[in-house]
């Protein structure tokens, strides 16, 4: 039938899987851990882009395109970079029927496809700023249960590699870019973050520090990583041999950011906004932000009727609103209704004798399901306002249980609790790798390890109570449970 088998509250993981199918936004591949994107996923990946790739070139931020291919000698450049790496790497070693002389890389990220030709093209302070960026797939061969946009082993992204001749440079756009993030999630997909820097044991072994947006799946308790702009520092400057020579003459080495958002983004919003009637989408990144369905009754002014759905199309559409009348025959509105529903359309708008009759339409929201009549007269205004209504409400709603989910611990007791709850939780911390694998290894359950997720750039007040050795920052710890999403 046309609804879902599964409930979210119930199954998370096969509602999550079904939803994303009968909402058409997933085909299921015969490749593992490969996901065909159908129009309705892409749509909302377009809009992302088209946000992003606006706001970088306002920055001066040049798109680019680098191979997908990676040398072996390029990718193995620096063995600790890339260690605990090697087993995601997938490797073409064949042309036809022959084997290739030296089996080449697929990019899993492109820092060592690009580095050597920052290196060639950055000689004197002129060549600097270098801010190149591309949106691309890569490739990385993770075993570990693949979902449909959290996880896959083919994903797109951008990603961002720029190059400054002083840190304090970088380090403004590494926050720039962050904020930039935090809009992607917060504005268009509804969905509230928290901005902050990893930990040493957390961020990107072959940075300086990383920064990150942590968004918060309130089904399973869990933080998720969901965008990540890093500050290299000179660590692949020194590798890389990226040099330049400054307005004294002097060589020095480049200090380089790079950061991503990545299609996973597409997976958090299904997860935070759907129902068990199907996917629910954001207005400001729904393809169909209303649908419009006629409601015949007998053969009561038919023409009348399908006349009004076309032109409050044309109304809408004429005032920037996207809108699409279902006028199909062949299915019934209350099977229009469901369908759409599933679909996450945000509003649907009934018309049917009574409203042709009384020059209103019905409209019905997606998010809460409120019916409201308007006079047709007011329909432009009544719509758009009901629609930035809708993404708020989302954004609330999100944001409401999010904090619902978050505690503060001050003692191990409390945080053990807390943990025992499926709860985030904000804790003092003192940011020592020994005591954050301590802590990793102290708390290794049956509900997984936990790790930290972030320490937020807005610290609420310090609690008194510490617990470890001395308190400097606070920090979400993530609680993983072996059954991922
Ligand atoms: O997160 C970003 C933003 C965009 C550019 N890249 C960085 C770091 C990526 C880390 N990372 C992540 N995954 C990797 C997987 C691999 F197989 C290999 Cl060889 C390397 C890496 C790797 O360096
Ligand atoms: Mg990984």
């Amino acid at each position: 039938g046309l609804g879902l088998t599964y409930k979210k509250d119930e199954n998370f993981g096969e509602w999550y899987s079904e939803v994303v199918v009968n909402g058409e936004m997933i085909q299921y591949y015969d490749i593992s851990g490969c996901y065909i994107l159908r129009p309705w996923a892409m749509s909302i990946w377009e809009k992302m882009h088209d946000f992003f790739d606006a706001e970088i070139k306002k920055m001066k931020i040049q798109n680019c395109y680098f191979p997908l291919f990676v040398s072996p000698g390029v990718l193995e450049k620096e063995k600790d970079h890339i260690e605990g790496f090697a087993p995601e790497v997938a490797w073409v070693t064949k042309s036809g029927e022959s084997d290739l002389e030296v089996p080449i890389a697929i990019r899993p990220t492109s820092e060592t496809v690009m580095y050597p030709y920052y290196s060639k093209w950055i000689r004197g302070h002129r060549d600097l700023p270098l801010r190149l960026n591309q949106w691309c797939n890569v490739v990385r061969w993770e075993f570990s249960n693949p979902t449909p946009f959290i996880r896959s082993r083919e994903f797109l992204w951008q990603e961002g590699h720029t190059a400054f001749a002083t840190k304090e440079e970088a380090d403004k756009e590494v926050l720039e870019i962050l904020e930039l993030y935090r809009r992607i999630y917060e504005e268009f997909l509804a969905v509230p973050v928290i901005k902050g820097k990893k930990s040493e044991l957390e961020k990107f072994a072959g940075g300086l520090y990383t920064t990150t947006v942590e968004a918060f799946i309130p089904n399973t308790g869990r933080g998720v990583q969901g965008a990540t702009s890093h500050c290299l520092g000179q660590n692949f400057a020194k590798m890389f041999e990226i040099n330049f020579e400054n307005e004294k003459g002097e060589k020095c080495m480049v200090w380089q950011n790079s950061w991503a958002y990545t299609t996973r983004t597409i997976g958090v919003m299904i997860m935070v906004h759907g129902d068990d009637k199907g996917l629910v989408l954001p207005p400001k990144v729904a393809s169909v932000q209303v649908v419009v369905v006629p409601v015949p009754f007998k053969d009561a002014d038919t023409k009348g009727i399908f006349d009004a759905c076309t032109s409050v199309v044309e109304t809408l559409k004429e005032s920037g609103i996207s809108a699409e009348a279902d006028t199909r025959d062949n299915y019934s509105p209350g099977w229009k209704y469901s369908h759409w529903e599933m679909k996450g359309v945000p509003l649907r708008i009934e018309i049917g004798p009574r409203d042709l009759a009384n020059k209103q339409v019905r409209i019905v929201r997606r998010d809460n399901s409120a019916k409201t009549d308007i006079p047709i007269d007011d329909l432009v205004v009544k719509v758009r306002e009901t629609l930035d209504a809708i993404q708020q409400n989302l954004f609330d709603a999100a944001k409401q249980k999010k904090e619902a989910c978050m505690t503060v611990a001050k003692t191990w007791e409390e945080f053990m609790d807390a943990l025992n709850q499926k709860k985030l939780i904000l804790a003092p911390w003192c940011d020592e790798e020994d005591v954050e694998k301590s802590v990793k290894e102290r708390t290794r359950g049956e509900m997984g390890a936990v790790k930290t997720l972030c320490s937020p750039f807005d610290q609420p007040e310090m609690p008194e109570g510490l617990f470890f050795r001395h308190l400097t920052l606070l920090y979400i710890k993530l609680l993983l449970s072996r059954h991922n999403i």
